[in-house]
């Protein structure tokens, strides 16, 4: 899979956010930082056709997500910040049924199953999901996105709102991914083994390379 940023322009109201992104990301794991409001989360959102470009295109796999925006949608497995925002049923095997709606029963009940014992949440099953813990509801979030069998991972903060403990073990779930992921974040720490990573700047790309070198540039522009 790969997500082709062509010239990417983005204004919301009267600011300009996006100022002509290019980039062609085909590396599994991709990093993306920049200081708060440098337009990072709203590039991430132009993946999966959330925030729709100004002018410029986005491409997936050579598609554009203008033309099939649900098409995005499915392949682009996407996690806020806050997971309680994408949590929306009741109960935890509930929320991951929703996931899976579409299948015939037998095959729901076993993805499912096949979830929650992968997701470390069997024991919660049939709890209440605003009960859950702020990692265990980002664990239900990224369960909940990988049942929809998406072909990329867009994860925007995902570990803002966890401690040191669920920050690595989030760290390990993302690692063992078998999608492509595109990881916004302000925790430097987890993209040491990623391929590549961008640097965001007042709307463009200010650096792309390994992680050591653009995380460098970082902190020499935010010293
Ligand atoms: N719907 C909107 N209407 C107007 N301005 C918006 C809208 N959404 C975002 N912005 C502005 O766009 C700019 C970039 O926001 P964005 O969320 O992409 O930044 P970010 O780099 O992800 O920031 P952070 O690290 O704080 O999450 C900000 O100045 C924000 O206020």
């Amino acid at each position: 899979m790969s997500i082709r940023f062509e010239e990417v322009h983005l204004d919301l109201g009267d600011r300009t956010v996006l100022r002509g992104v290019d980039a062609e990301l085909t590396q599994r794991r991709v990093g993306i930082i920049g200081a708060n409001g440098s337009g990072k989360s709203s590039l991430a959102r132009t993946i999966n056709a959330l925030v729709r470009p100004t002018r410029g295109r986005v491409l997936l796999s050579g598609r554009d997500v203008a033309q099939d925006p649900k098409g995005a949608r499915r392949a682009v497995g996407f996690l806020f910040p806050d997971a309680t925002s994408q949590i929306v049923m009741p109960t935890v095997r509930e929320d991951l049924e929703f996931s899976v709606r579409g299948l015939p029963r037998a095959r729901r009940e076993a993805k499912v199953e096949a979830a929650l014992v992968d997701s470390g949440l069997a024991d919660h099953a049939d709890h209440p999901c605003h009960l859950l813990s702020s990692g265990q509801q980002q664990q239900l979030a990224l369960a909940a996105v990988l049942l929809v069998d998406p072909e990329i991972v867009v994860a925007d903060e995902p570990t803002t709102l966890l401690d040191l403990r669920n920050q690595r073990a989030a760290r390990e779930r993302f690692t063992a991914l078998r999608q492509q992921l595109v990881l916004v974040t302000h925790h430097l720490e987890l993209l040491e083994d990623f391929d590549r990573v961008l640097l965001i700047a007042d709307g463009v790309i200010a650096a792309d390379g390994a992680p050591a070198e653009v995380i460098d540039h970082y902190e020499r522009m935010m010293a």
